[in-house]
């Protein structure tokens, strides 16, 4: 008999790769990489790619046609996000004396605090229907640059709760452009991180753990 287990660490085939389906979008996958908040690739990260379930793919794709209309298009950091993945992130916040990338991601917080509100022991993300994202423009020389929106992504600070005083009424104002964006396509926001967005349609039922590959 097959174990539940096992099959949860098998792709599921509503599950589709974003580059293929917005490819006028541009993608970062950081944690595939040693730029983001632990410093190392992160475990199950095995390509840098984007993938979530498509009922979310295509409103992202409605998002991302608008912003084209305006030169602008999205640029997504992060996607499904295997339970093993996020496993390496607890096993990061409980190494308590490894403080090497605080000074860049949590200036304000003690590591502990980190858990729960900025990074989940149990990720939405991990359903396939949440992306952490932002806006570029195009400039007057063909290339695109991030919208200013007041703090990095993966700043875990009070700067980077969507409606923070900390930051400038433009910054505030190109928050709330992606906000309305992704709301106006099905997303609810997550006020903790400016740059966290799940679709509507997630059943909220299963966290996978098929590496990203
Ligand atoms: C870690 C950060 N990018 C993020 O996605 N945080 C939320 C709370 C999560 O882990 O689901
Ligand atoms: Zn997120």
């Amino acid at each position: 008999l097959k174990d539940s287990r096992d099959e949860n660490k098998t792709k599921k085939s509503a599950f589709v790769n974003v580059q293929d389906i917005i490819p006028s979008a541009t993608f970062d996958i950081r944690y595939y990489t040693s730029n983001n908040f632990v410093g190392k690739p992160i475990d199950a990260y095995k390509a840098p790619k984007c993938i979530l379930h498509k009922d979310a793919v295509e409103a992202l794709k409605q998002v991302n046609e608008e912003l084209k209309k305006v030169f602008k298009r999205l640029k997504v950091f992060d996607c499904y996000r295997p339970q093993t993945a996020v496993s390496h992130f607890m096993r990061w916040v409980d190494d308590i004396k490894d403080t090497s990338t605080k000074a860049e991601y949590y200036p304000n917080l003690p590591k502990p605090l980190l858990k729960g509100e900025y990074i989940a022991e149990k990720s939405g993300h991990s359903r396939g229907y949440t992306v952490d994202l932002t806006i570029e423009y195009q400039t007057r020389d063909g290339q695109f640059k991030e919208l200013d929106m007041g703090s990095p992504f993966d700043l875990f600070d009070e700067k980077s709760n969507t409606m923070s005083s900390l930051v400038t009424p433009k910054q505030t104002q190109n928050r709330l452009l992606l906000k309305s964006l992704m709301l106006k396509h099905g997303f609810s926001d997550y006020s903790m991180e400016w740059w966290h967005f799940t679709h509507t349609s997630d059943p909220r039922t299963t966290y996978w753990d098929f590496p990203v590959e």
